[in-house]
């Protein structure tokens, strides 16, 4: 079986004239989790191309897709060696695992939760359970998963990295009490067996529990709604955080307010908390731009190779840690269709 997919494009990785022949200088791997159904594919096709997806096929195992992203100023020097510490722009790529919430995989998806530097949890706004759901997602990737420059607290289970948690479709969301069906082929079955009392309204379940930090990113990848800036923020963070931490710190990013002409329209709810957009994360879990603890687990320590070493341009150098593209499977077979999920 297949585990991985690799886009290969996307105006992302796997090129080598990336940004104008840039030498890509590392790399930050990000988890994508949340039940299964809730647009994480959906969400992934949106930020690597821009575009929403018709009719996503349900994820087999993991997929991986890649993004490239910059970090420092346009137009600086990057001969020297102390340019990667300073102001050059840099070329990185943000490796983007896209875990299948389907339960079939429950039993071997910690495979996927290697070596991780943030989290993106998703969660669907018209299933509020799926929001509860987030913080079992959290306890099984911090107790299974191993972790790149780990924080010296704890988030959300005890998750050890930063991460941001995503409410998605915003366009069927429940307004005024009110459903609004999405059509689509998980939602329907769902909200079939809720009818027959088999299971709770999601509707009725309590936020009590609900994930820390109710705020969080409204996106509807369906019709390619998101806030690519804030997205592009938490990138960058990271980045920062595994390659640059030992810099000036810089202001918590956590504390970091999306442009407000990005932020999606607030919605009426009768759930307040969730259209409401303060900060990436719960507020126990602040970044505030300390250098990392040393490692707190079964980790290989993060390779401090591209921070300090002279950049060249030759082709070896070319390679990043952990992740090559062409270690990855062949896209086309990694998903099945929708229709073929077992309700
Ligand atoms: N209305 C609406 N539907 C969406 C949105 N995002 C995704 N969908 C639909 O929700 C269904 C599931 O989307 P996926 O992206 O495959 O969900 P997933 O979380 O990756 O699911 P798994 O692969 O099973 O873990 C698809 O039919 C999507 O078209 C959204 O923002 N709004």
């Amino acid at each position: 079986m297949r585990f991985w997919r690799d886009s290969g494009g996307g105006g992302s990785g796997g090129g080598r004239d990336l940004n104008g022949g840039g030498t890509p200088c590392g790399q930050v791997r990000v988890l994508v989790v949340g039940d299964s159904g809730v647009g994480k594919s959906s969400l992934v096709h949106l930020i690597l191309k821009g575009s929403a997806i018709a009719r996503p096929p349900q994820t087999i195992g993991c997929a991986v897709d890649v993004k490239h992203i910059t970090y420092g100023s346009p137009g600086s020097s990057s001969n020297s060696i102390n340019s990667i510490k300073g102001d050059a722009e840099r070329n990185f790529f943000v490796e983007l695992w896209d875990v299948s919430g389907h339960e079939r995989y429950k039993e071997c998806r910690s495979l996927f939760y290697s070596q991780i530097n943030g989290v993106i949890f998703v969660y669907d706004l018209s299933q509020r359970k799926t929001k509860t759901n987030l913080n079992k997602w959290a306890v099984e990737v911090a107790e299974s998963g191993t972790f790149s420059a780990p924080l010296g607290s704890g988030g959300p289970g005890g998750l050890p990295v930063p991460y941001l948690v995503i409410a998605n479709k915003v366009d069927i969301a429940p307004r005024d009490g009110k459903r609004v069906s999405s059509g689509n082929l998980v939602d329907v079955a769902r909200q079939w067996v809720e009818k027959q009392g088999l299971l709770p309204s999601s509707e009725e379940l309590p936020l009590a529990e609900s994930f820390p930090g109710n705020s969080g990113l409204l996106t509807a990848a369906k019709v390619a709604r998101y806030d690519k800036e804030a997205l592009v923020k938490f990138f960058r963070m990271l980045i920062r955080r595994r390659y640059f931490s030992n810099e000036l710190p810089a202001p918590s990013p956590w504390s970091l307010t999306p442009r407000e002409d990005t932020i999606l329209p607030v919605e009426t709810t009768n759930d307040d908390d969730l259209f409401q957009r303060k900060s990436y994360a719960g507020q126990s879990y602040k970044y505030s731009g300390v250098t990392p603890l040393p490692a707190q687990r079964n980790l290989t320590p993060p390779p401090t190779l591209y921070p300090q070493q002279p950049m060249s341009s030759s082709s070896e150098n070319y390679r990043y840690h952990r992740f090559s593209s062409s270690a990855i499977p062949d896209a086309s077979s990694s998903r099945t269709n929708r229709a073929d999920i077992n309700i």
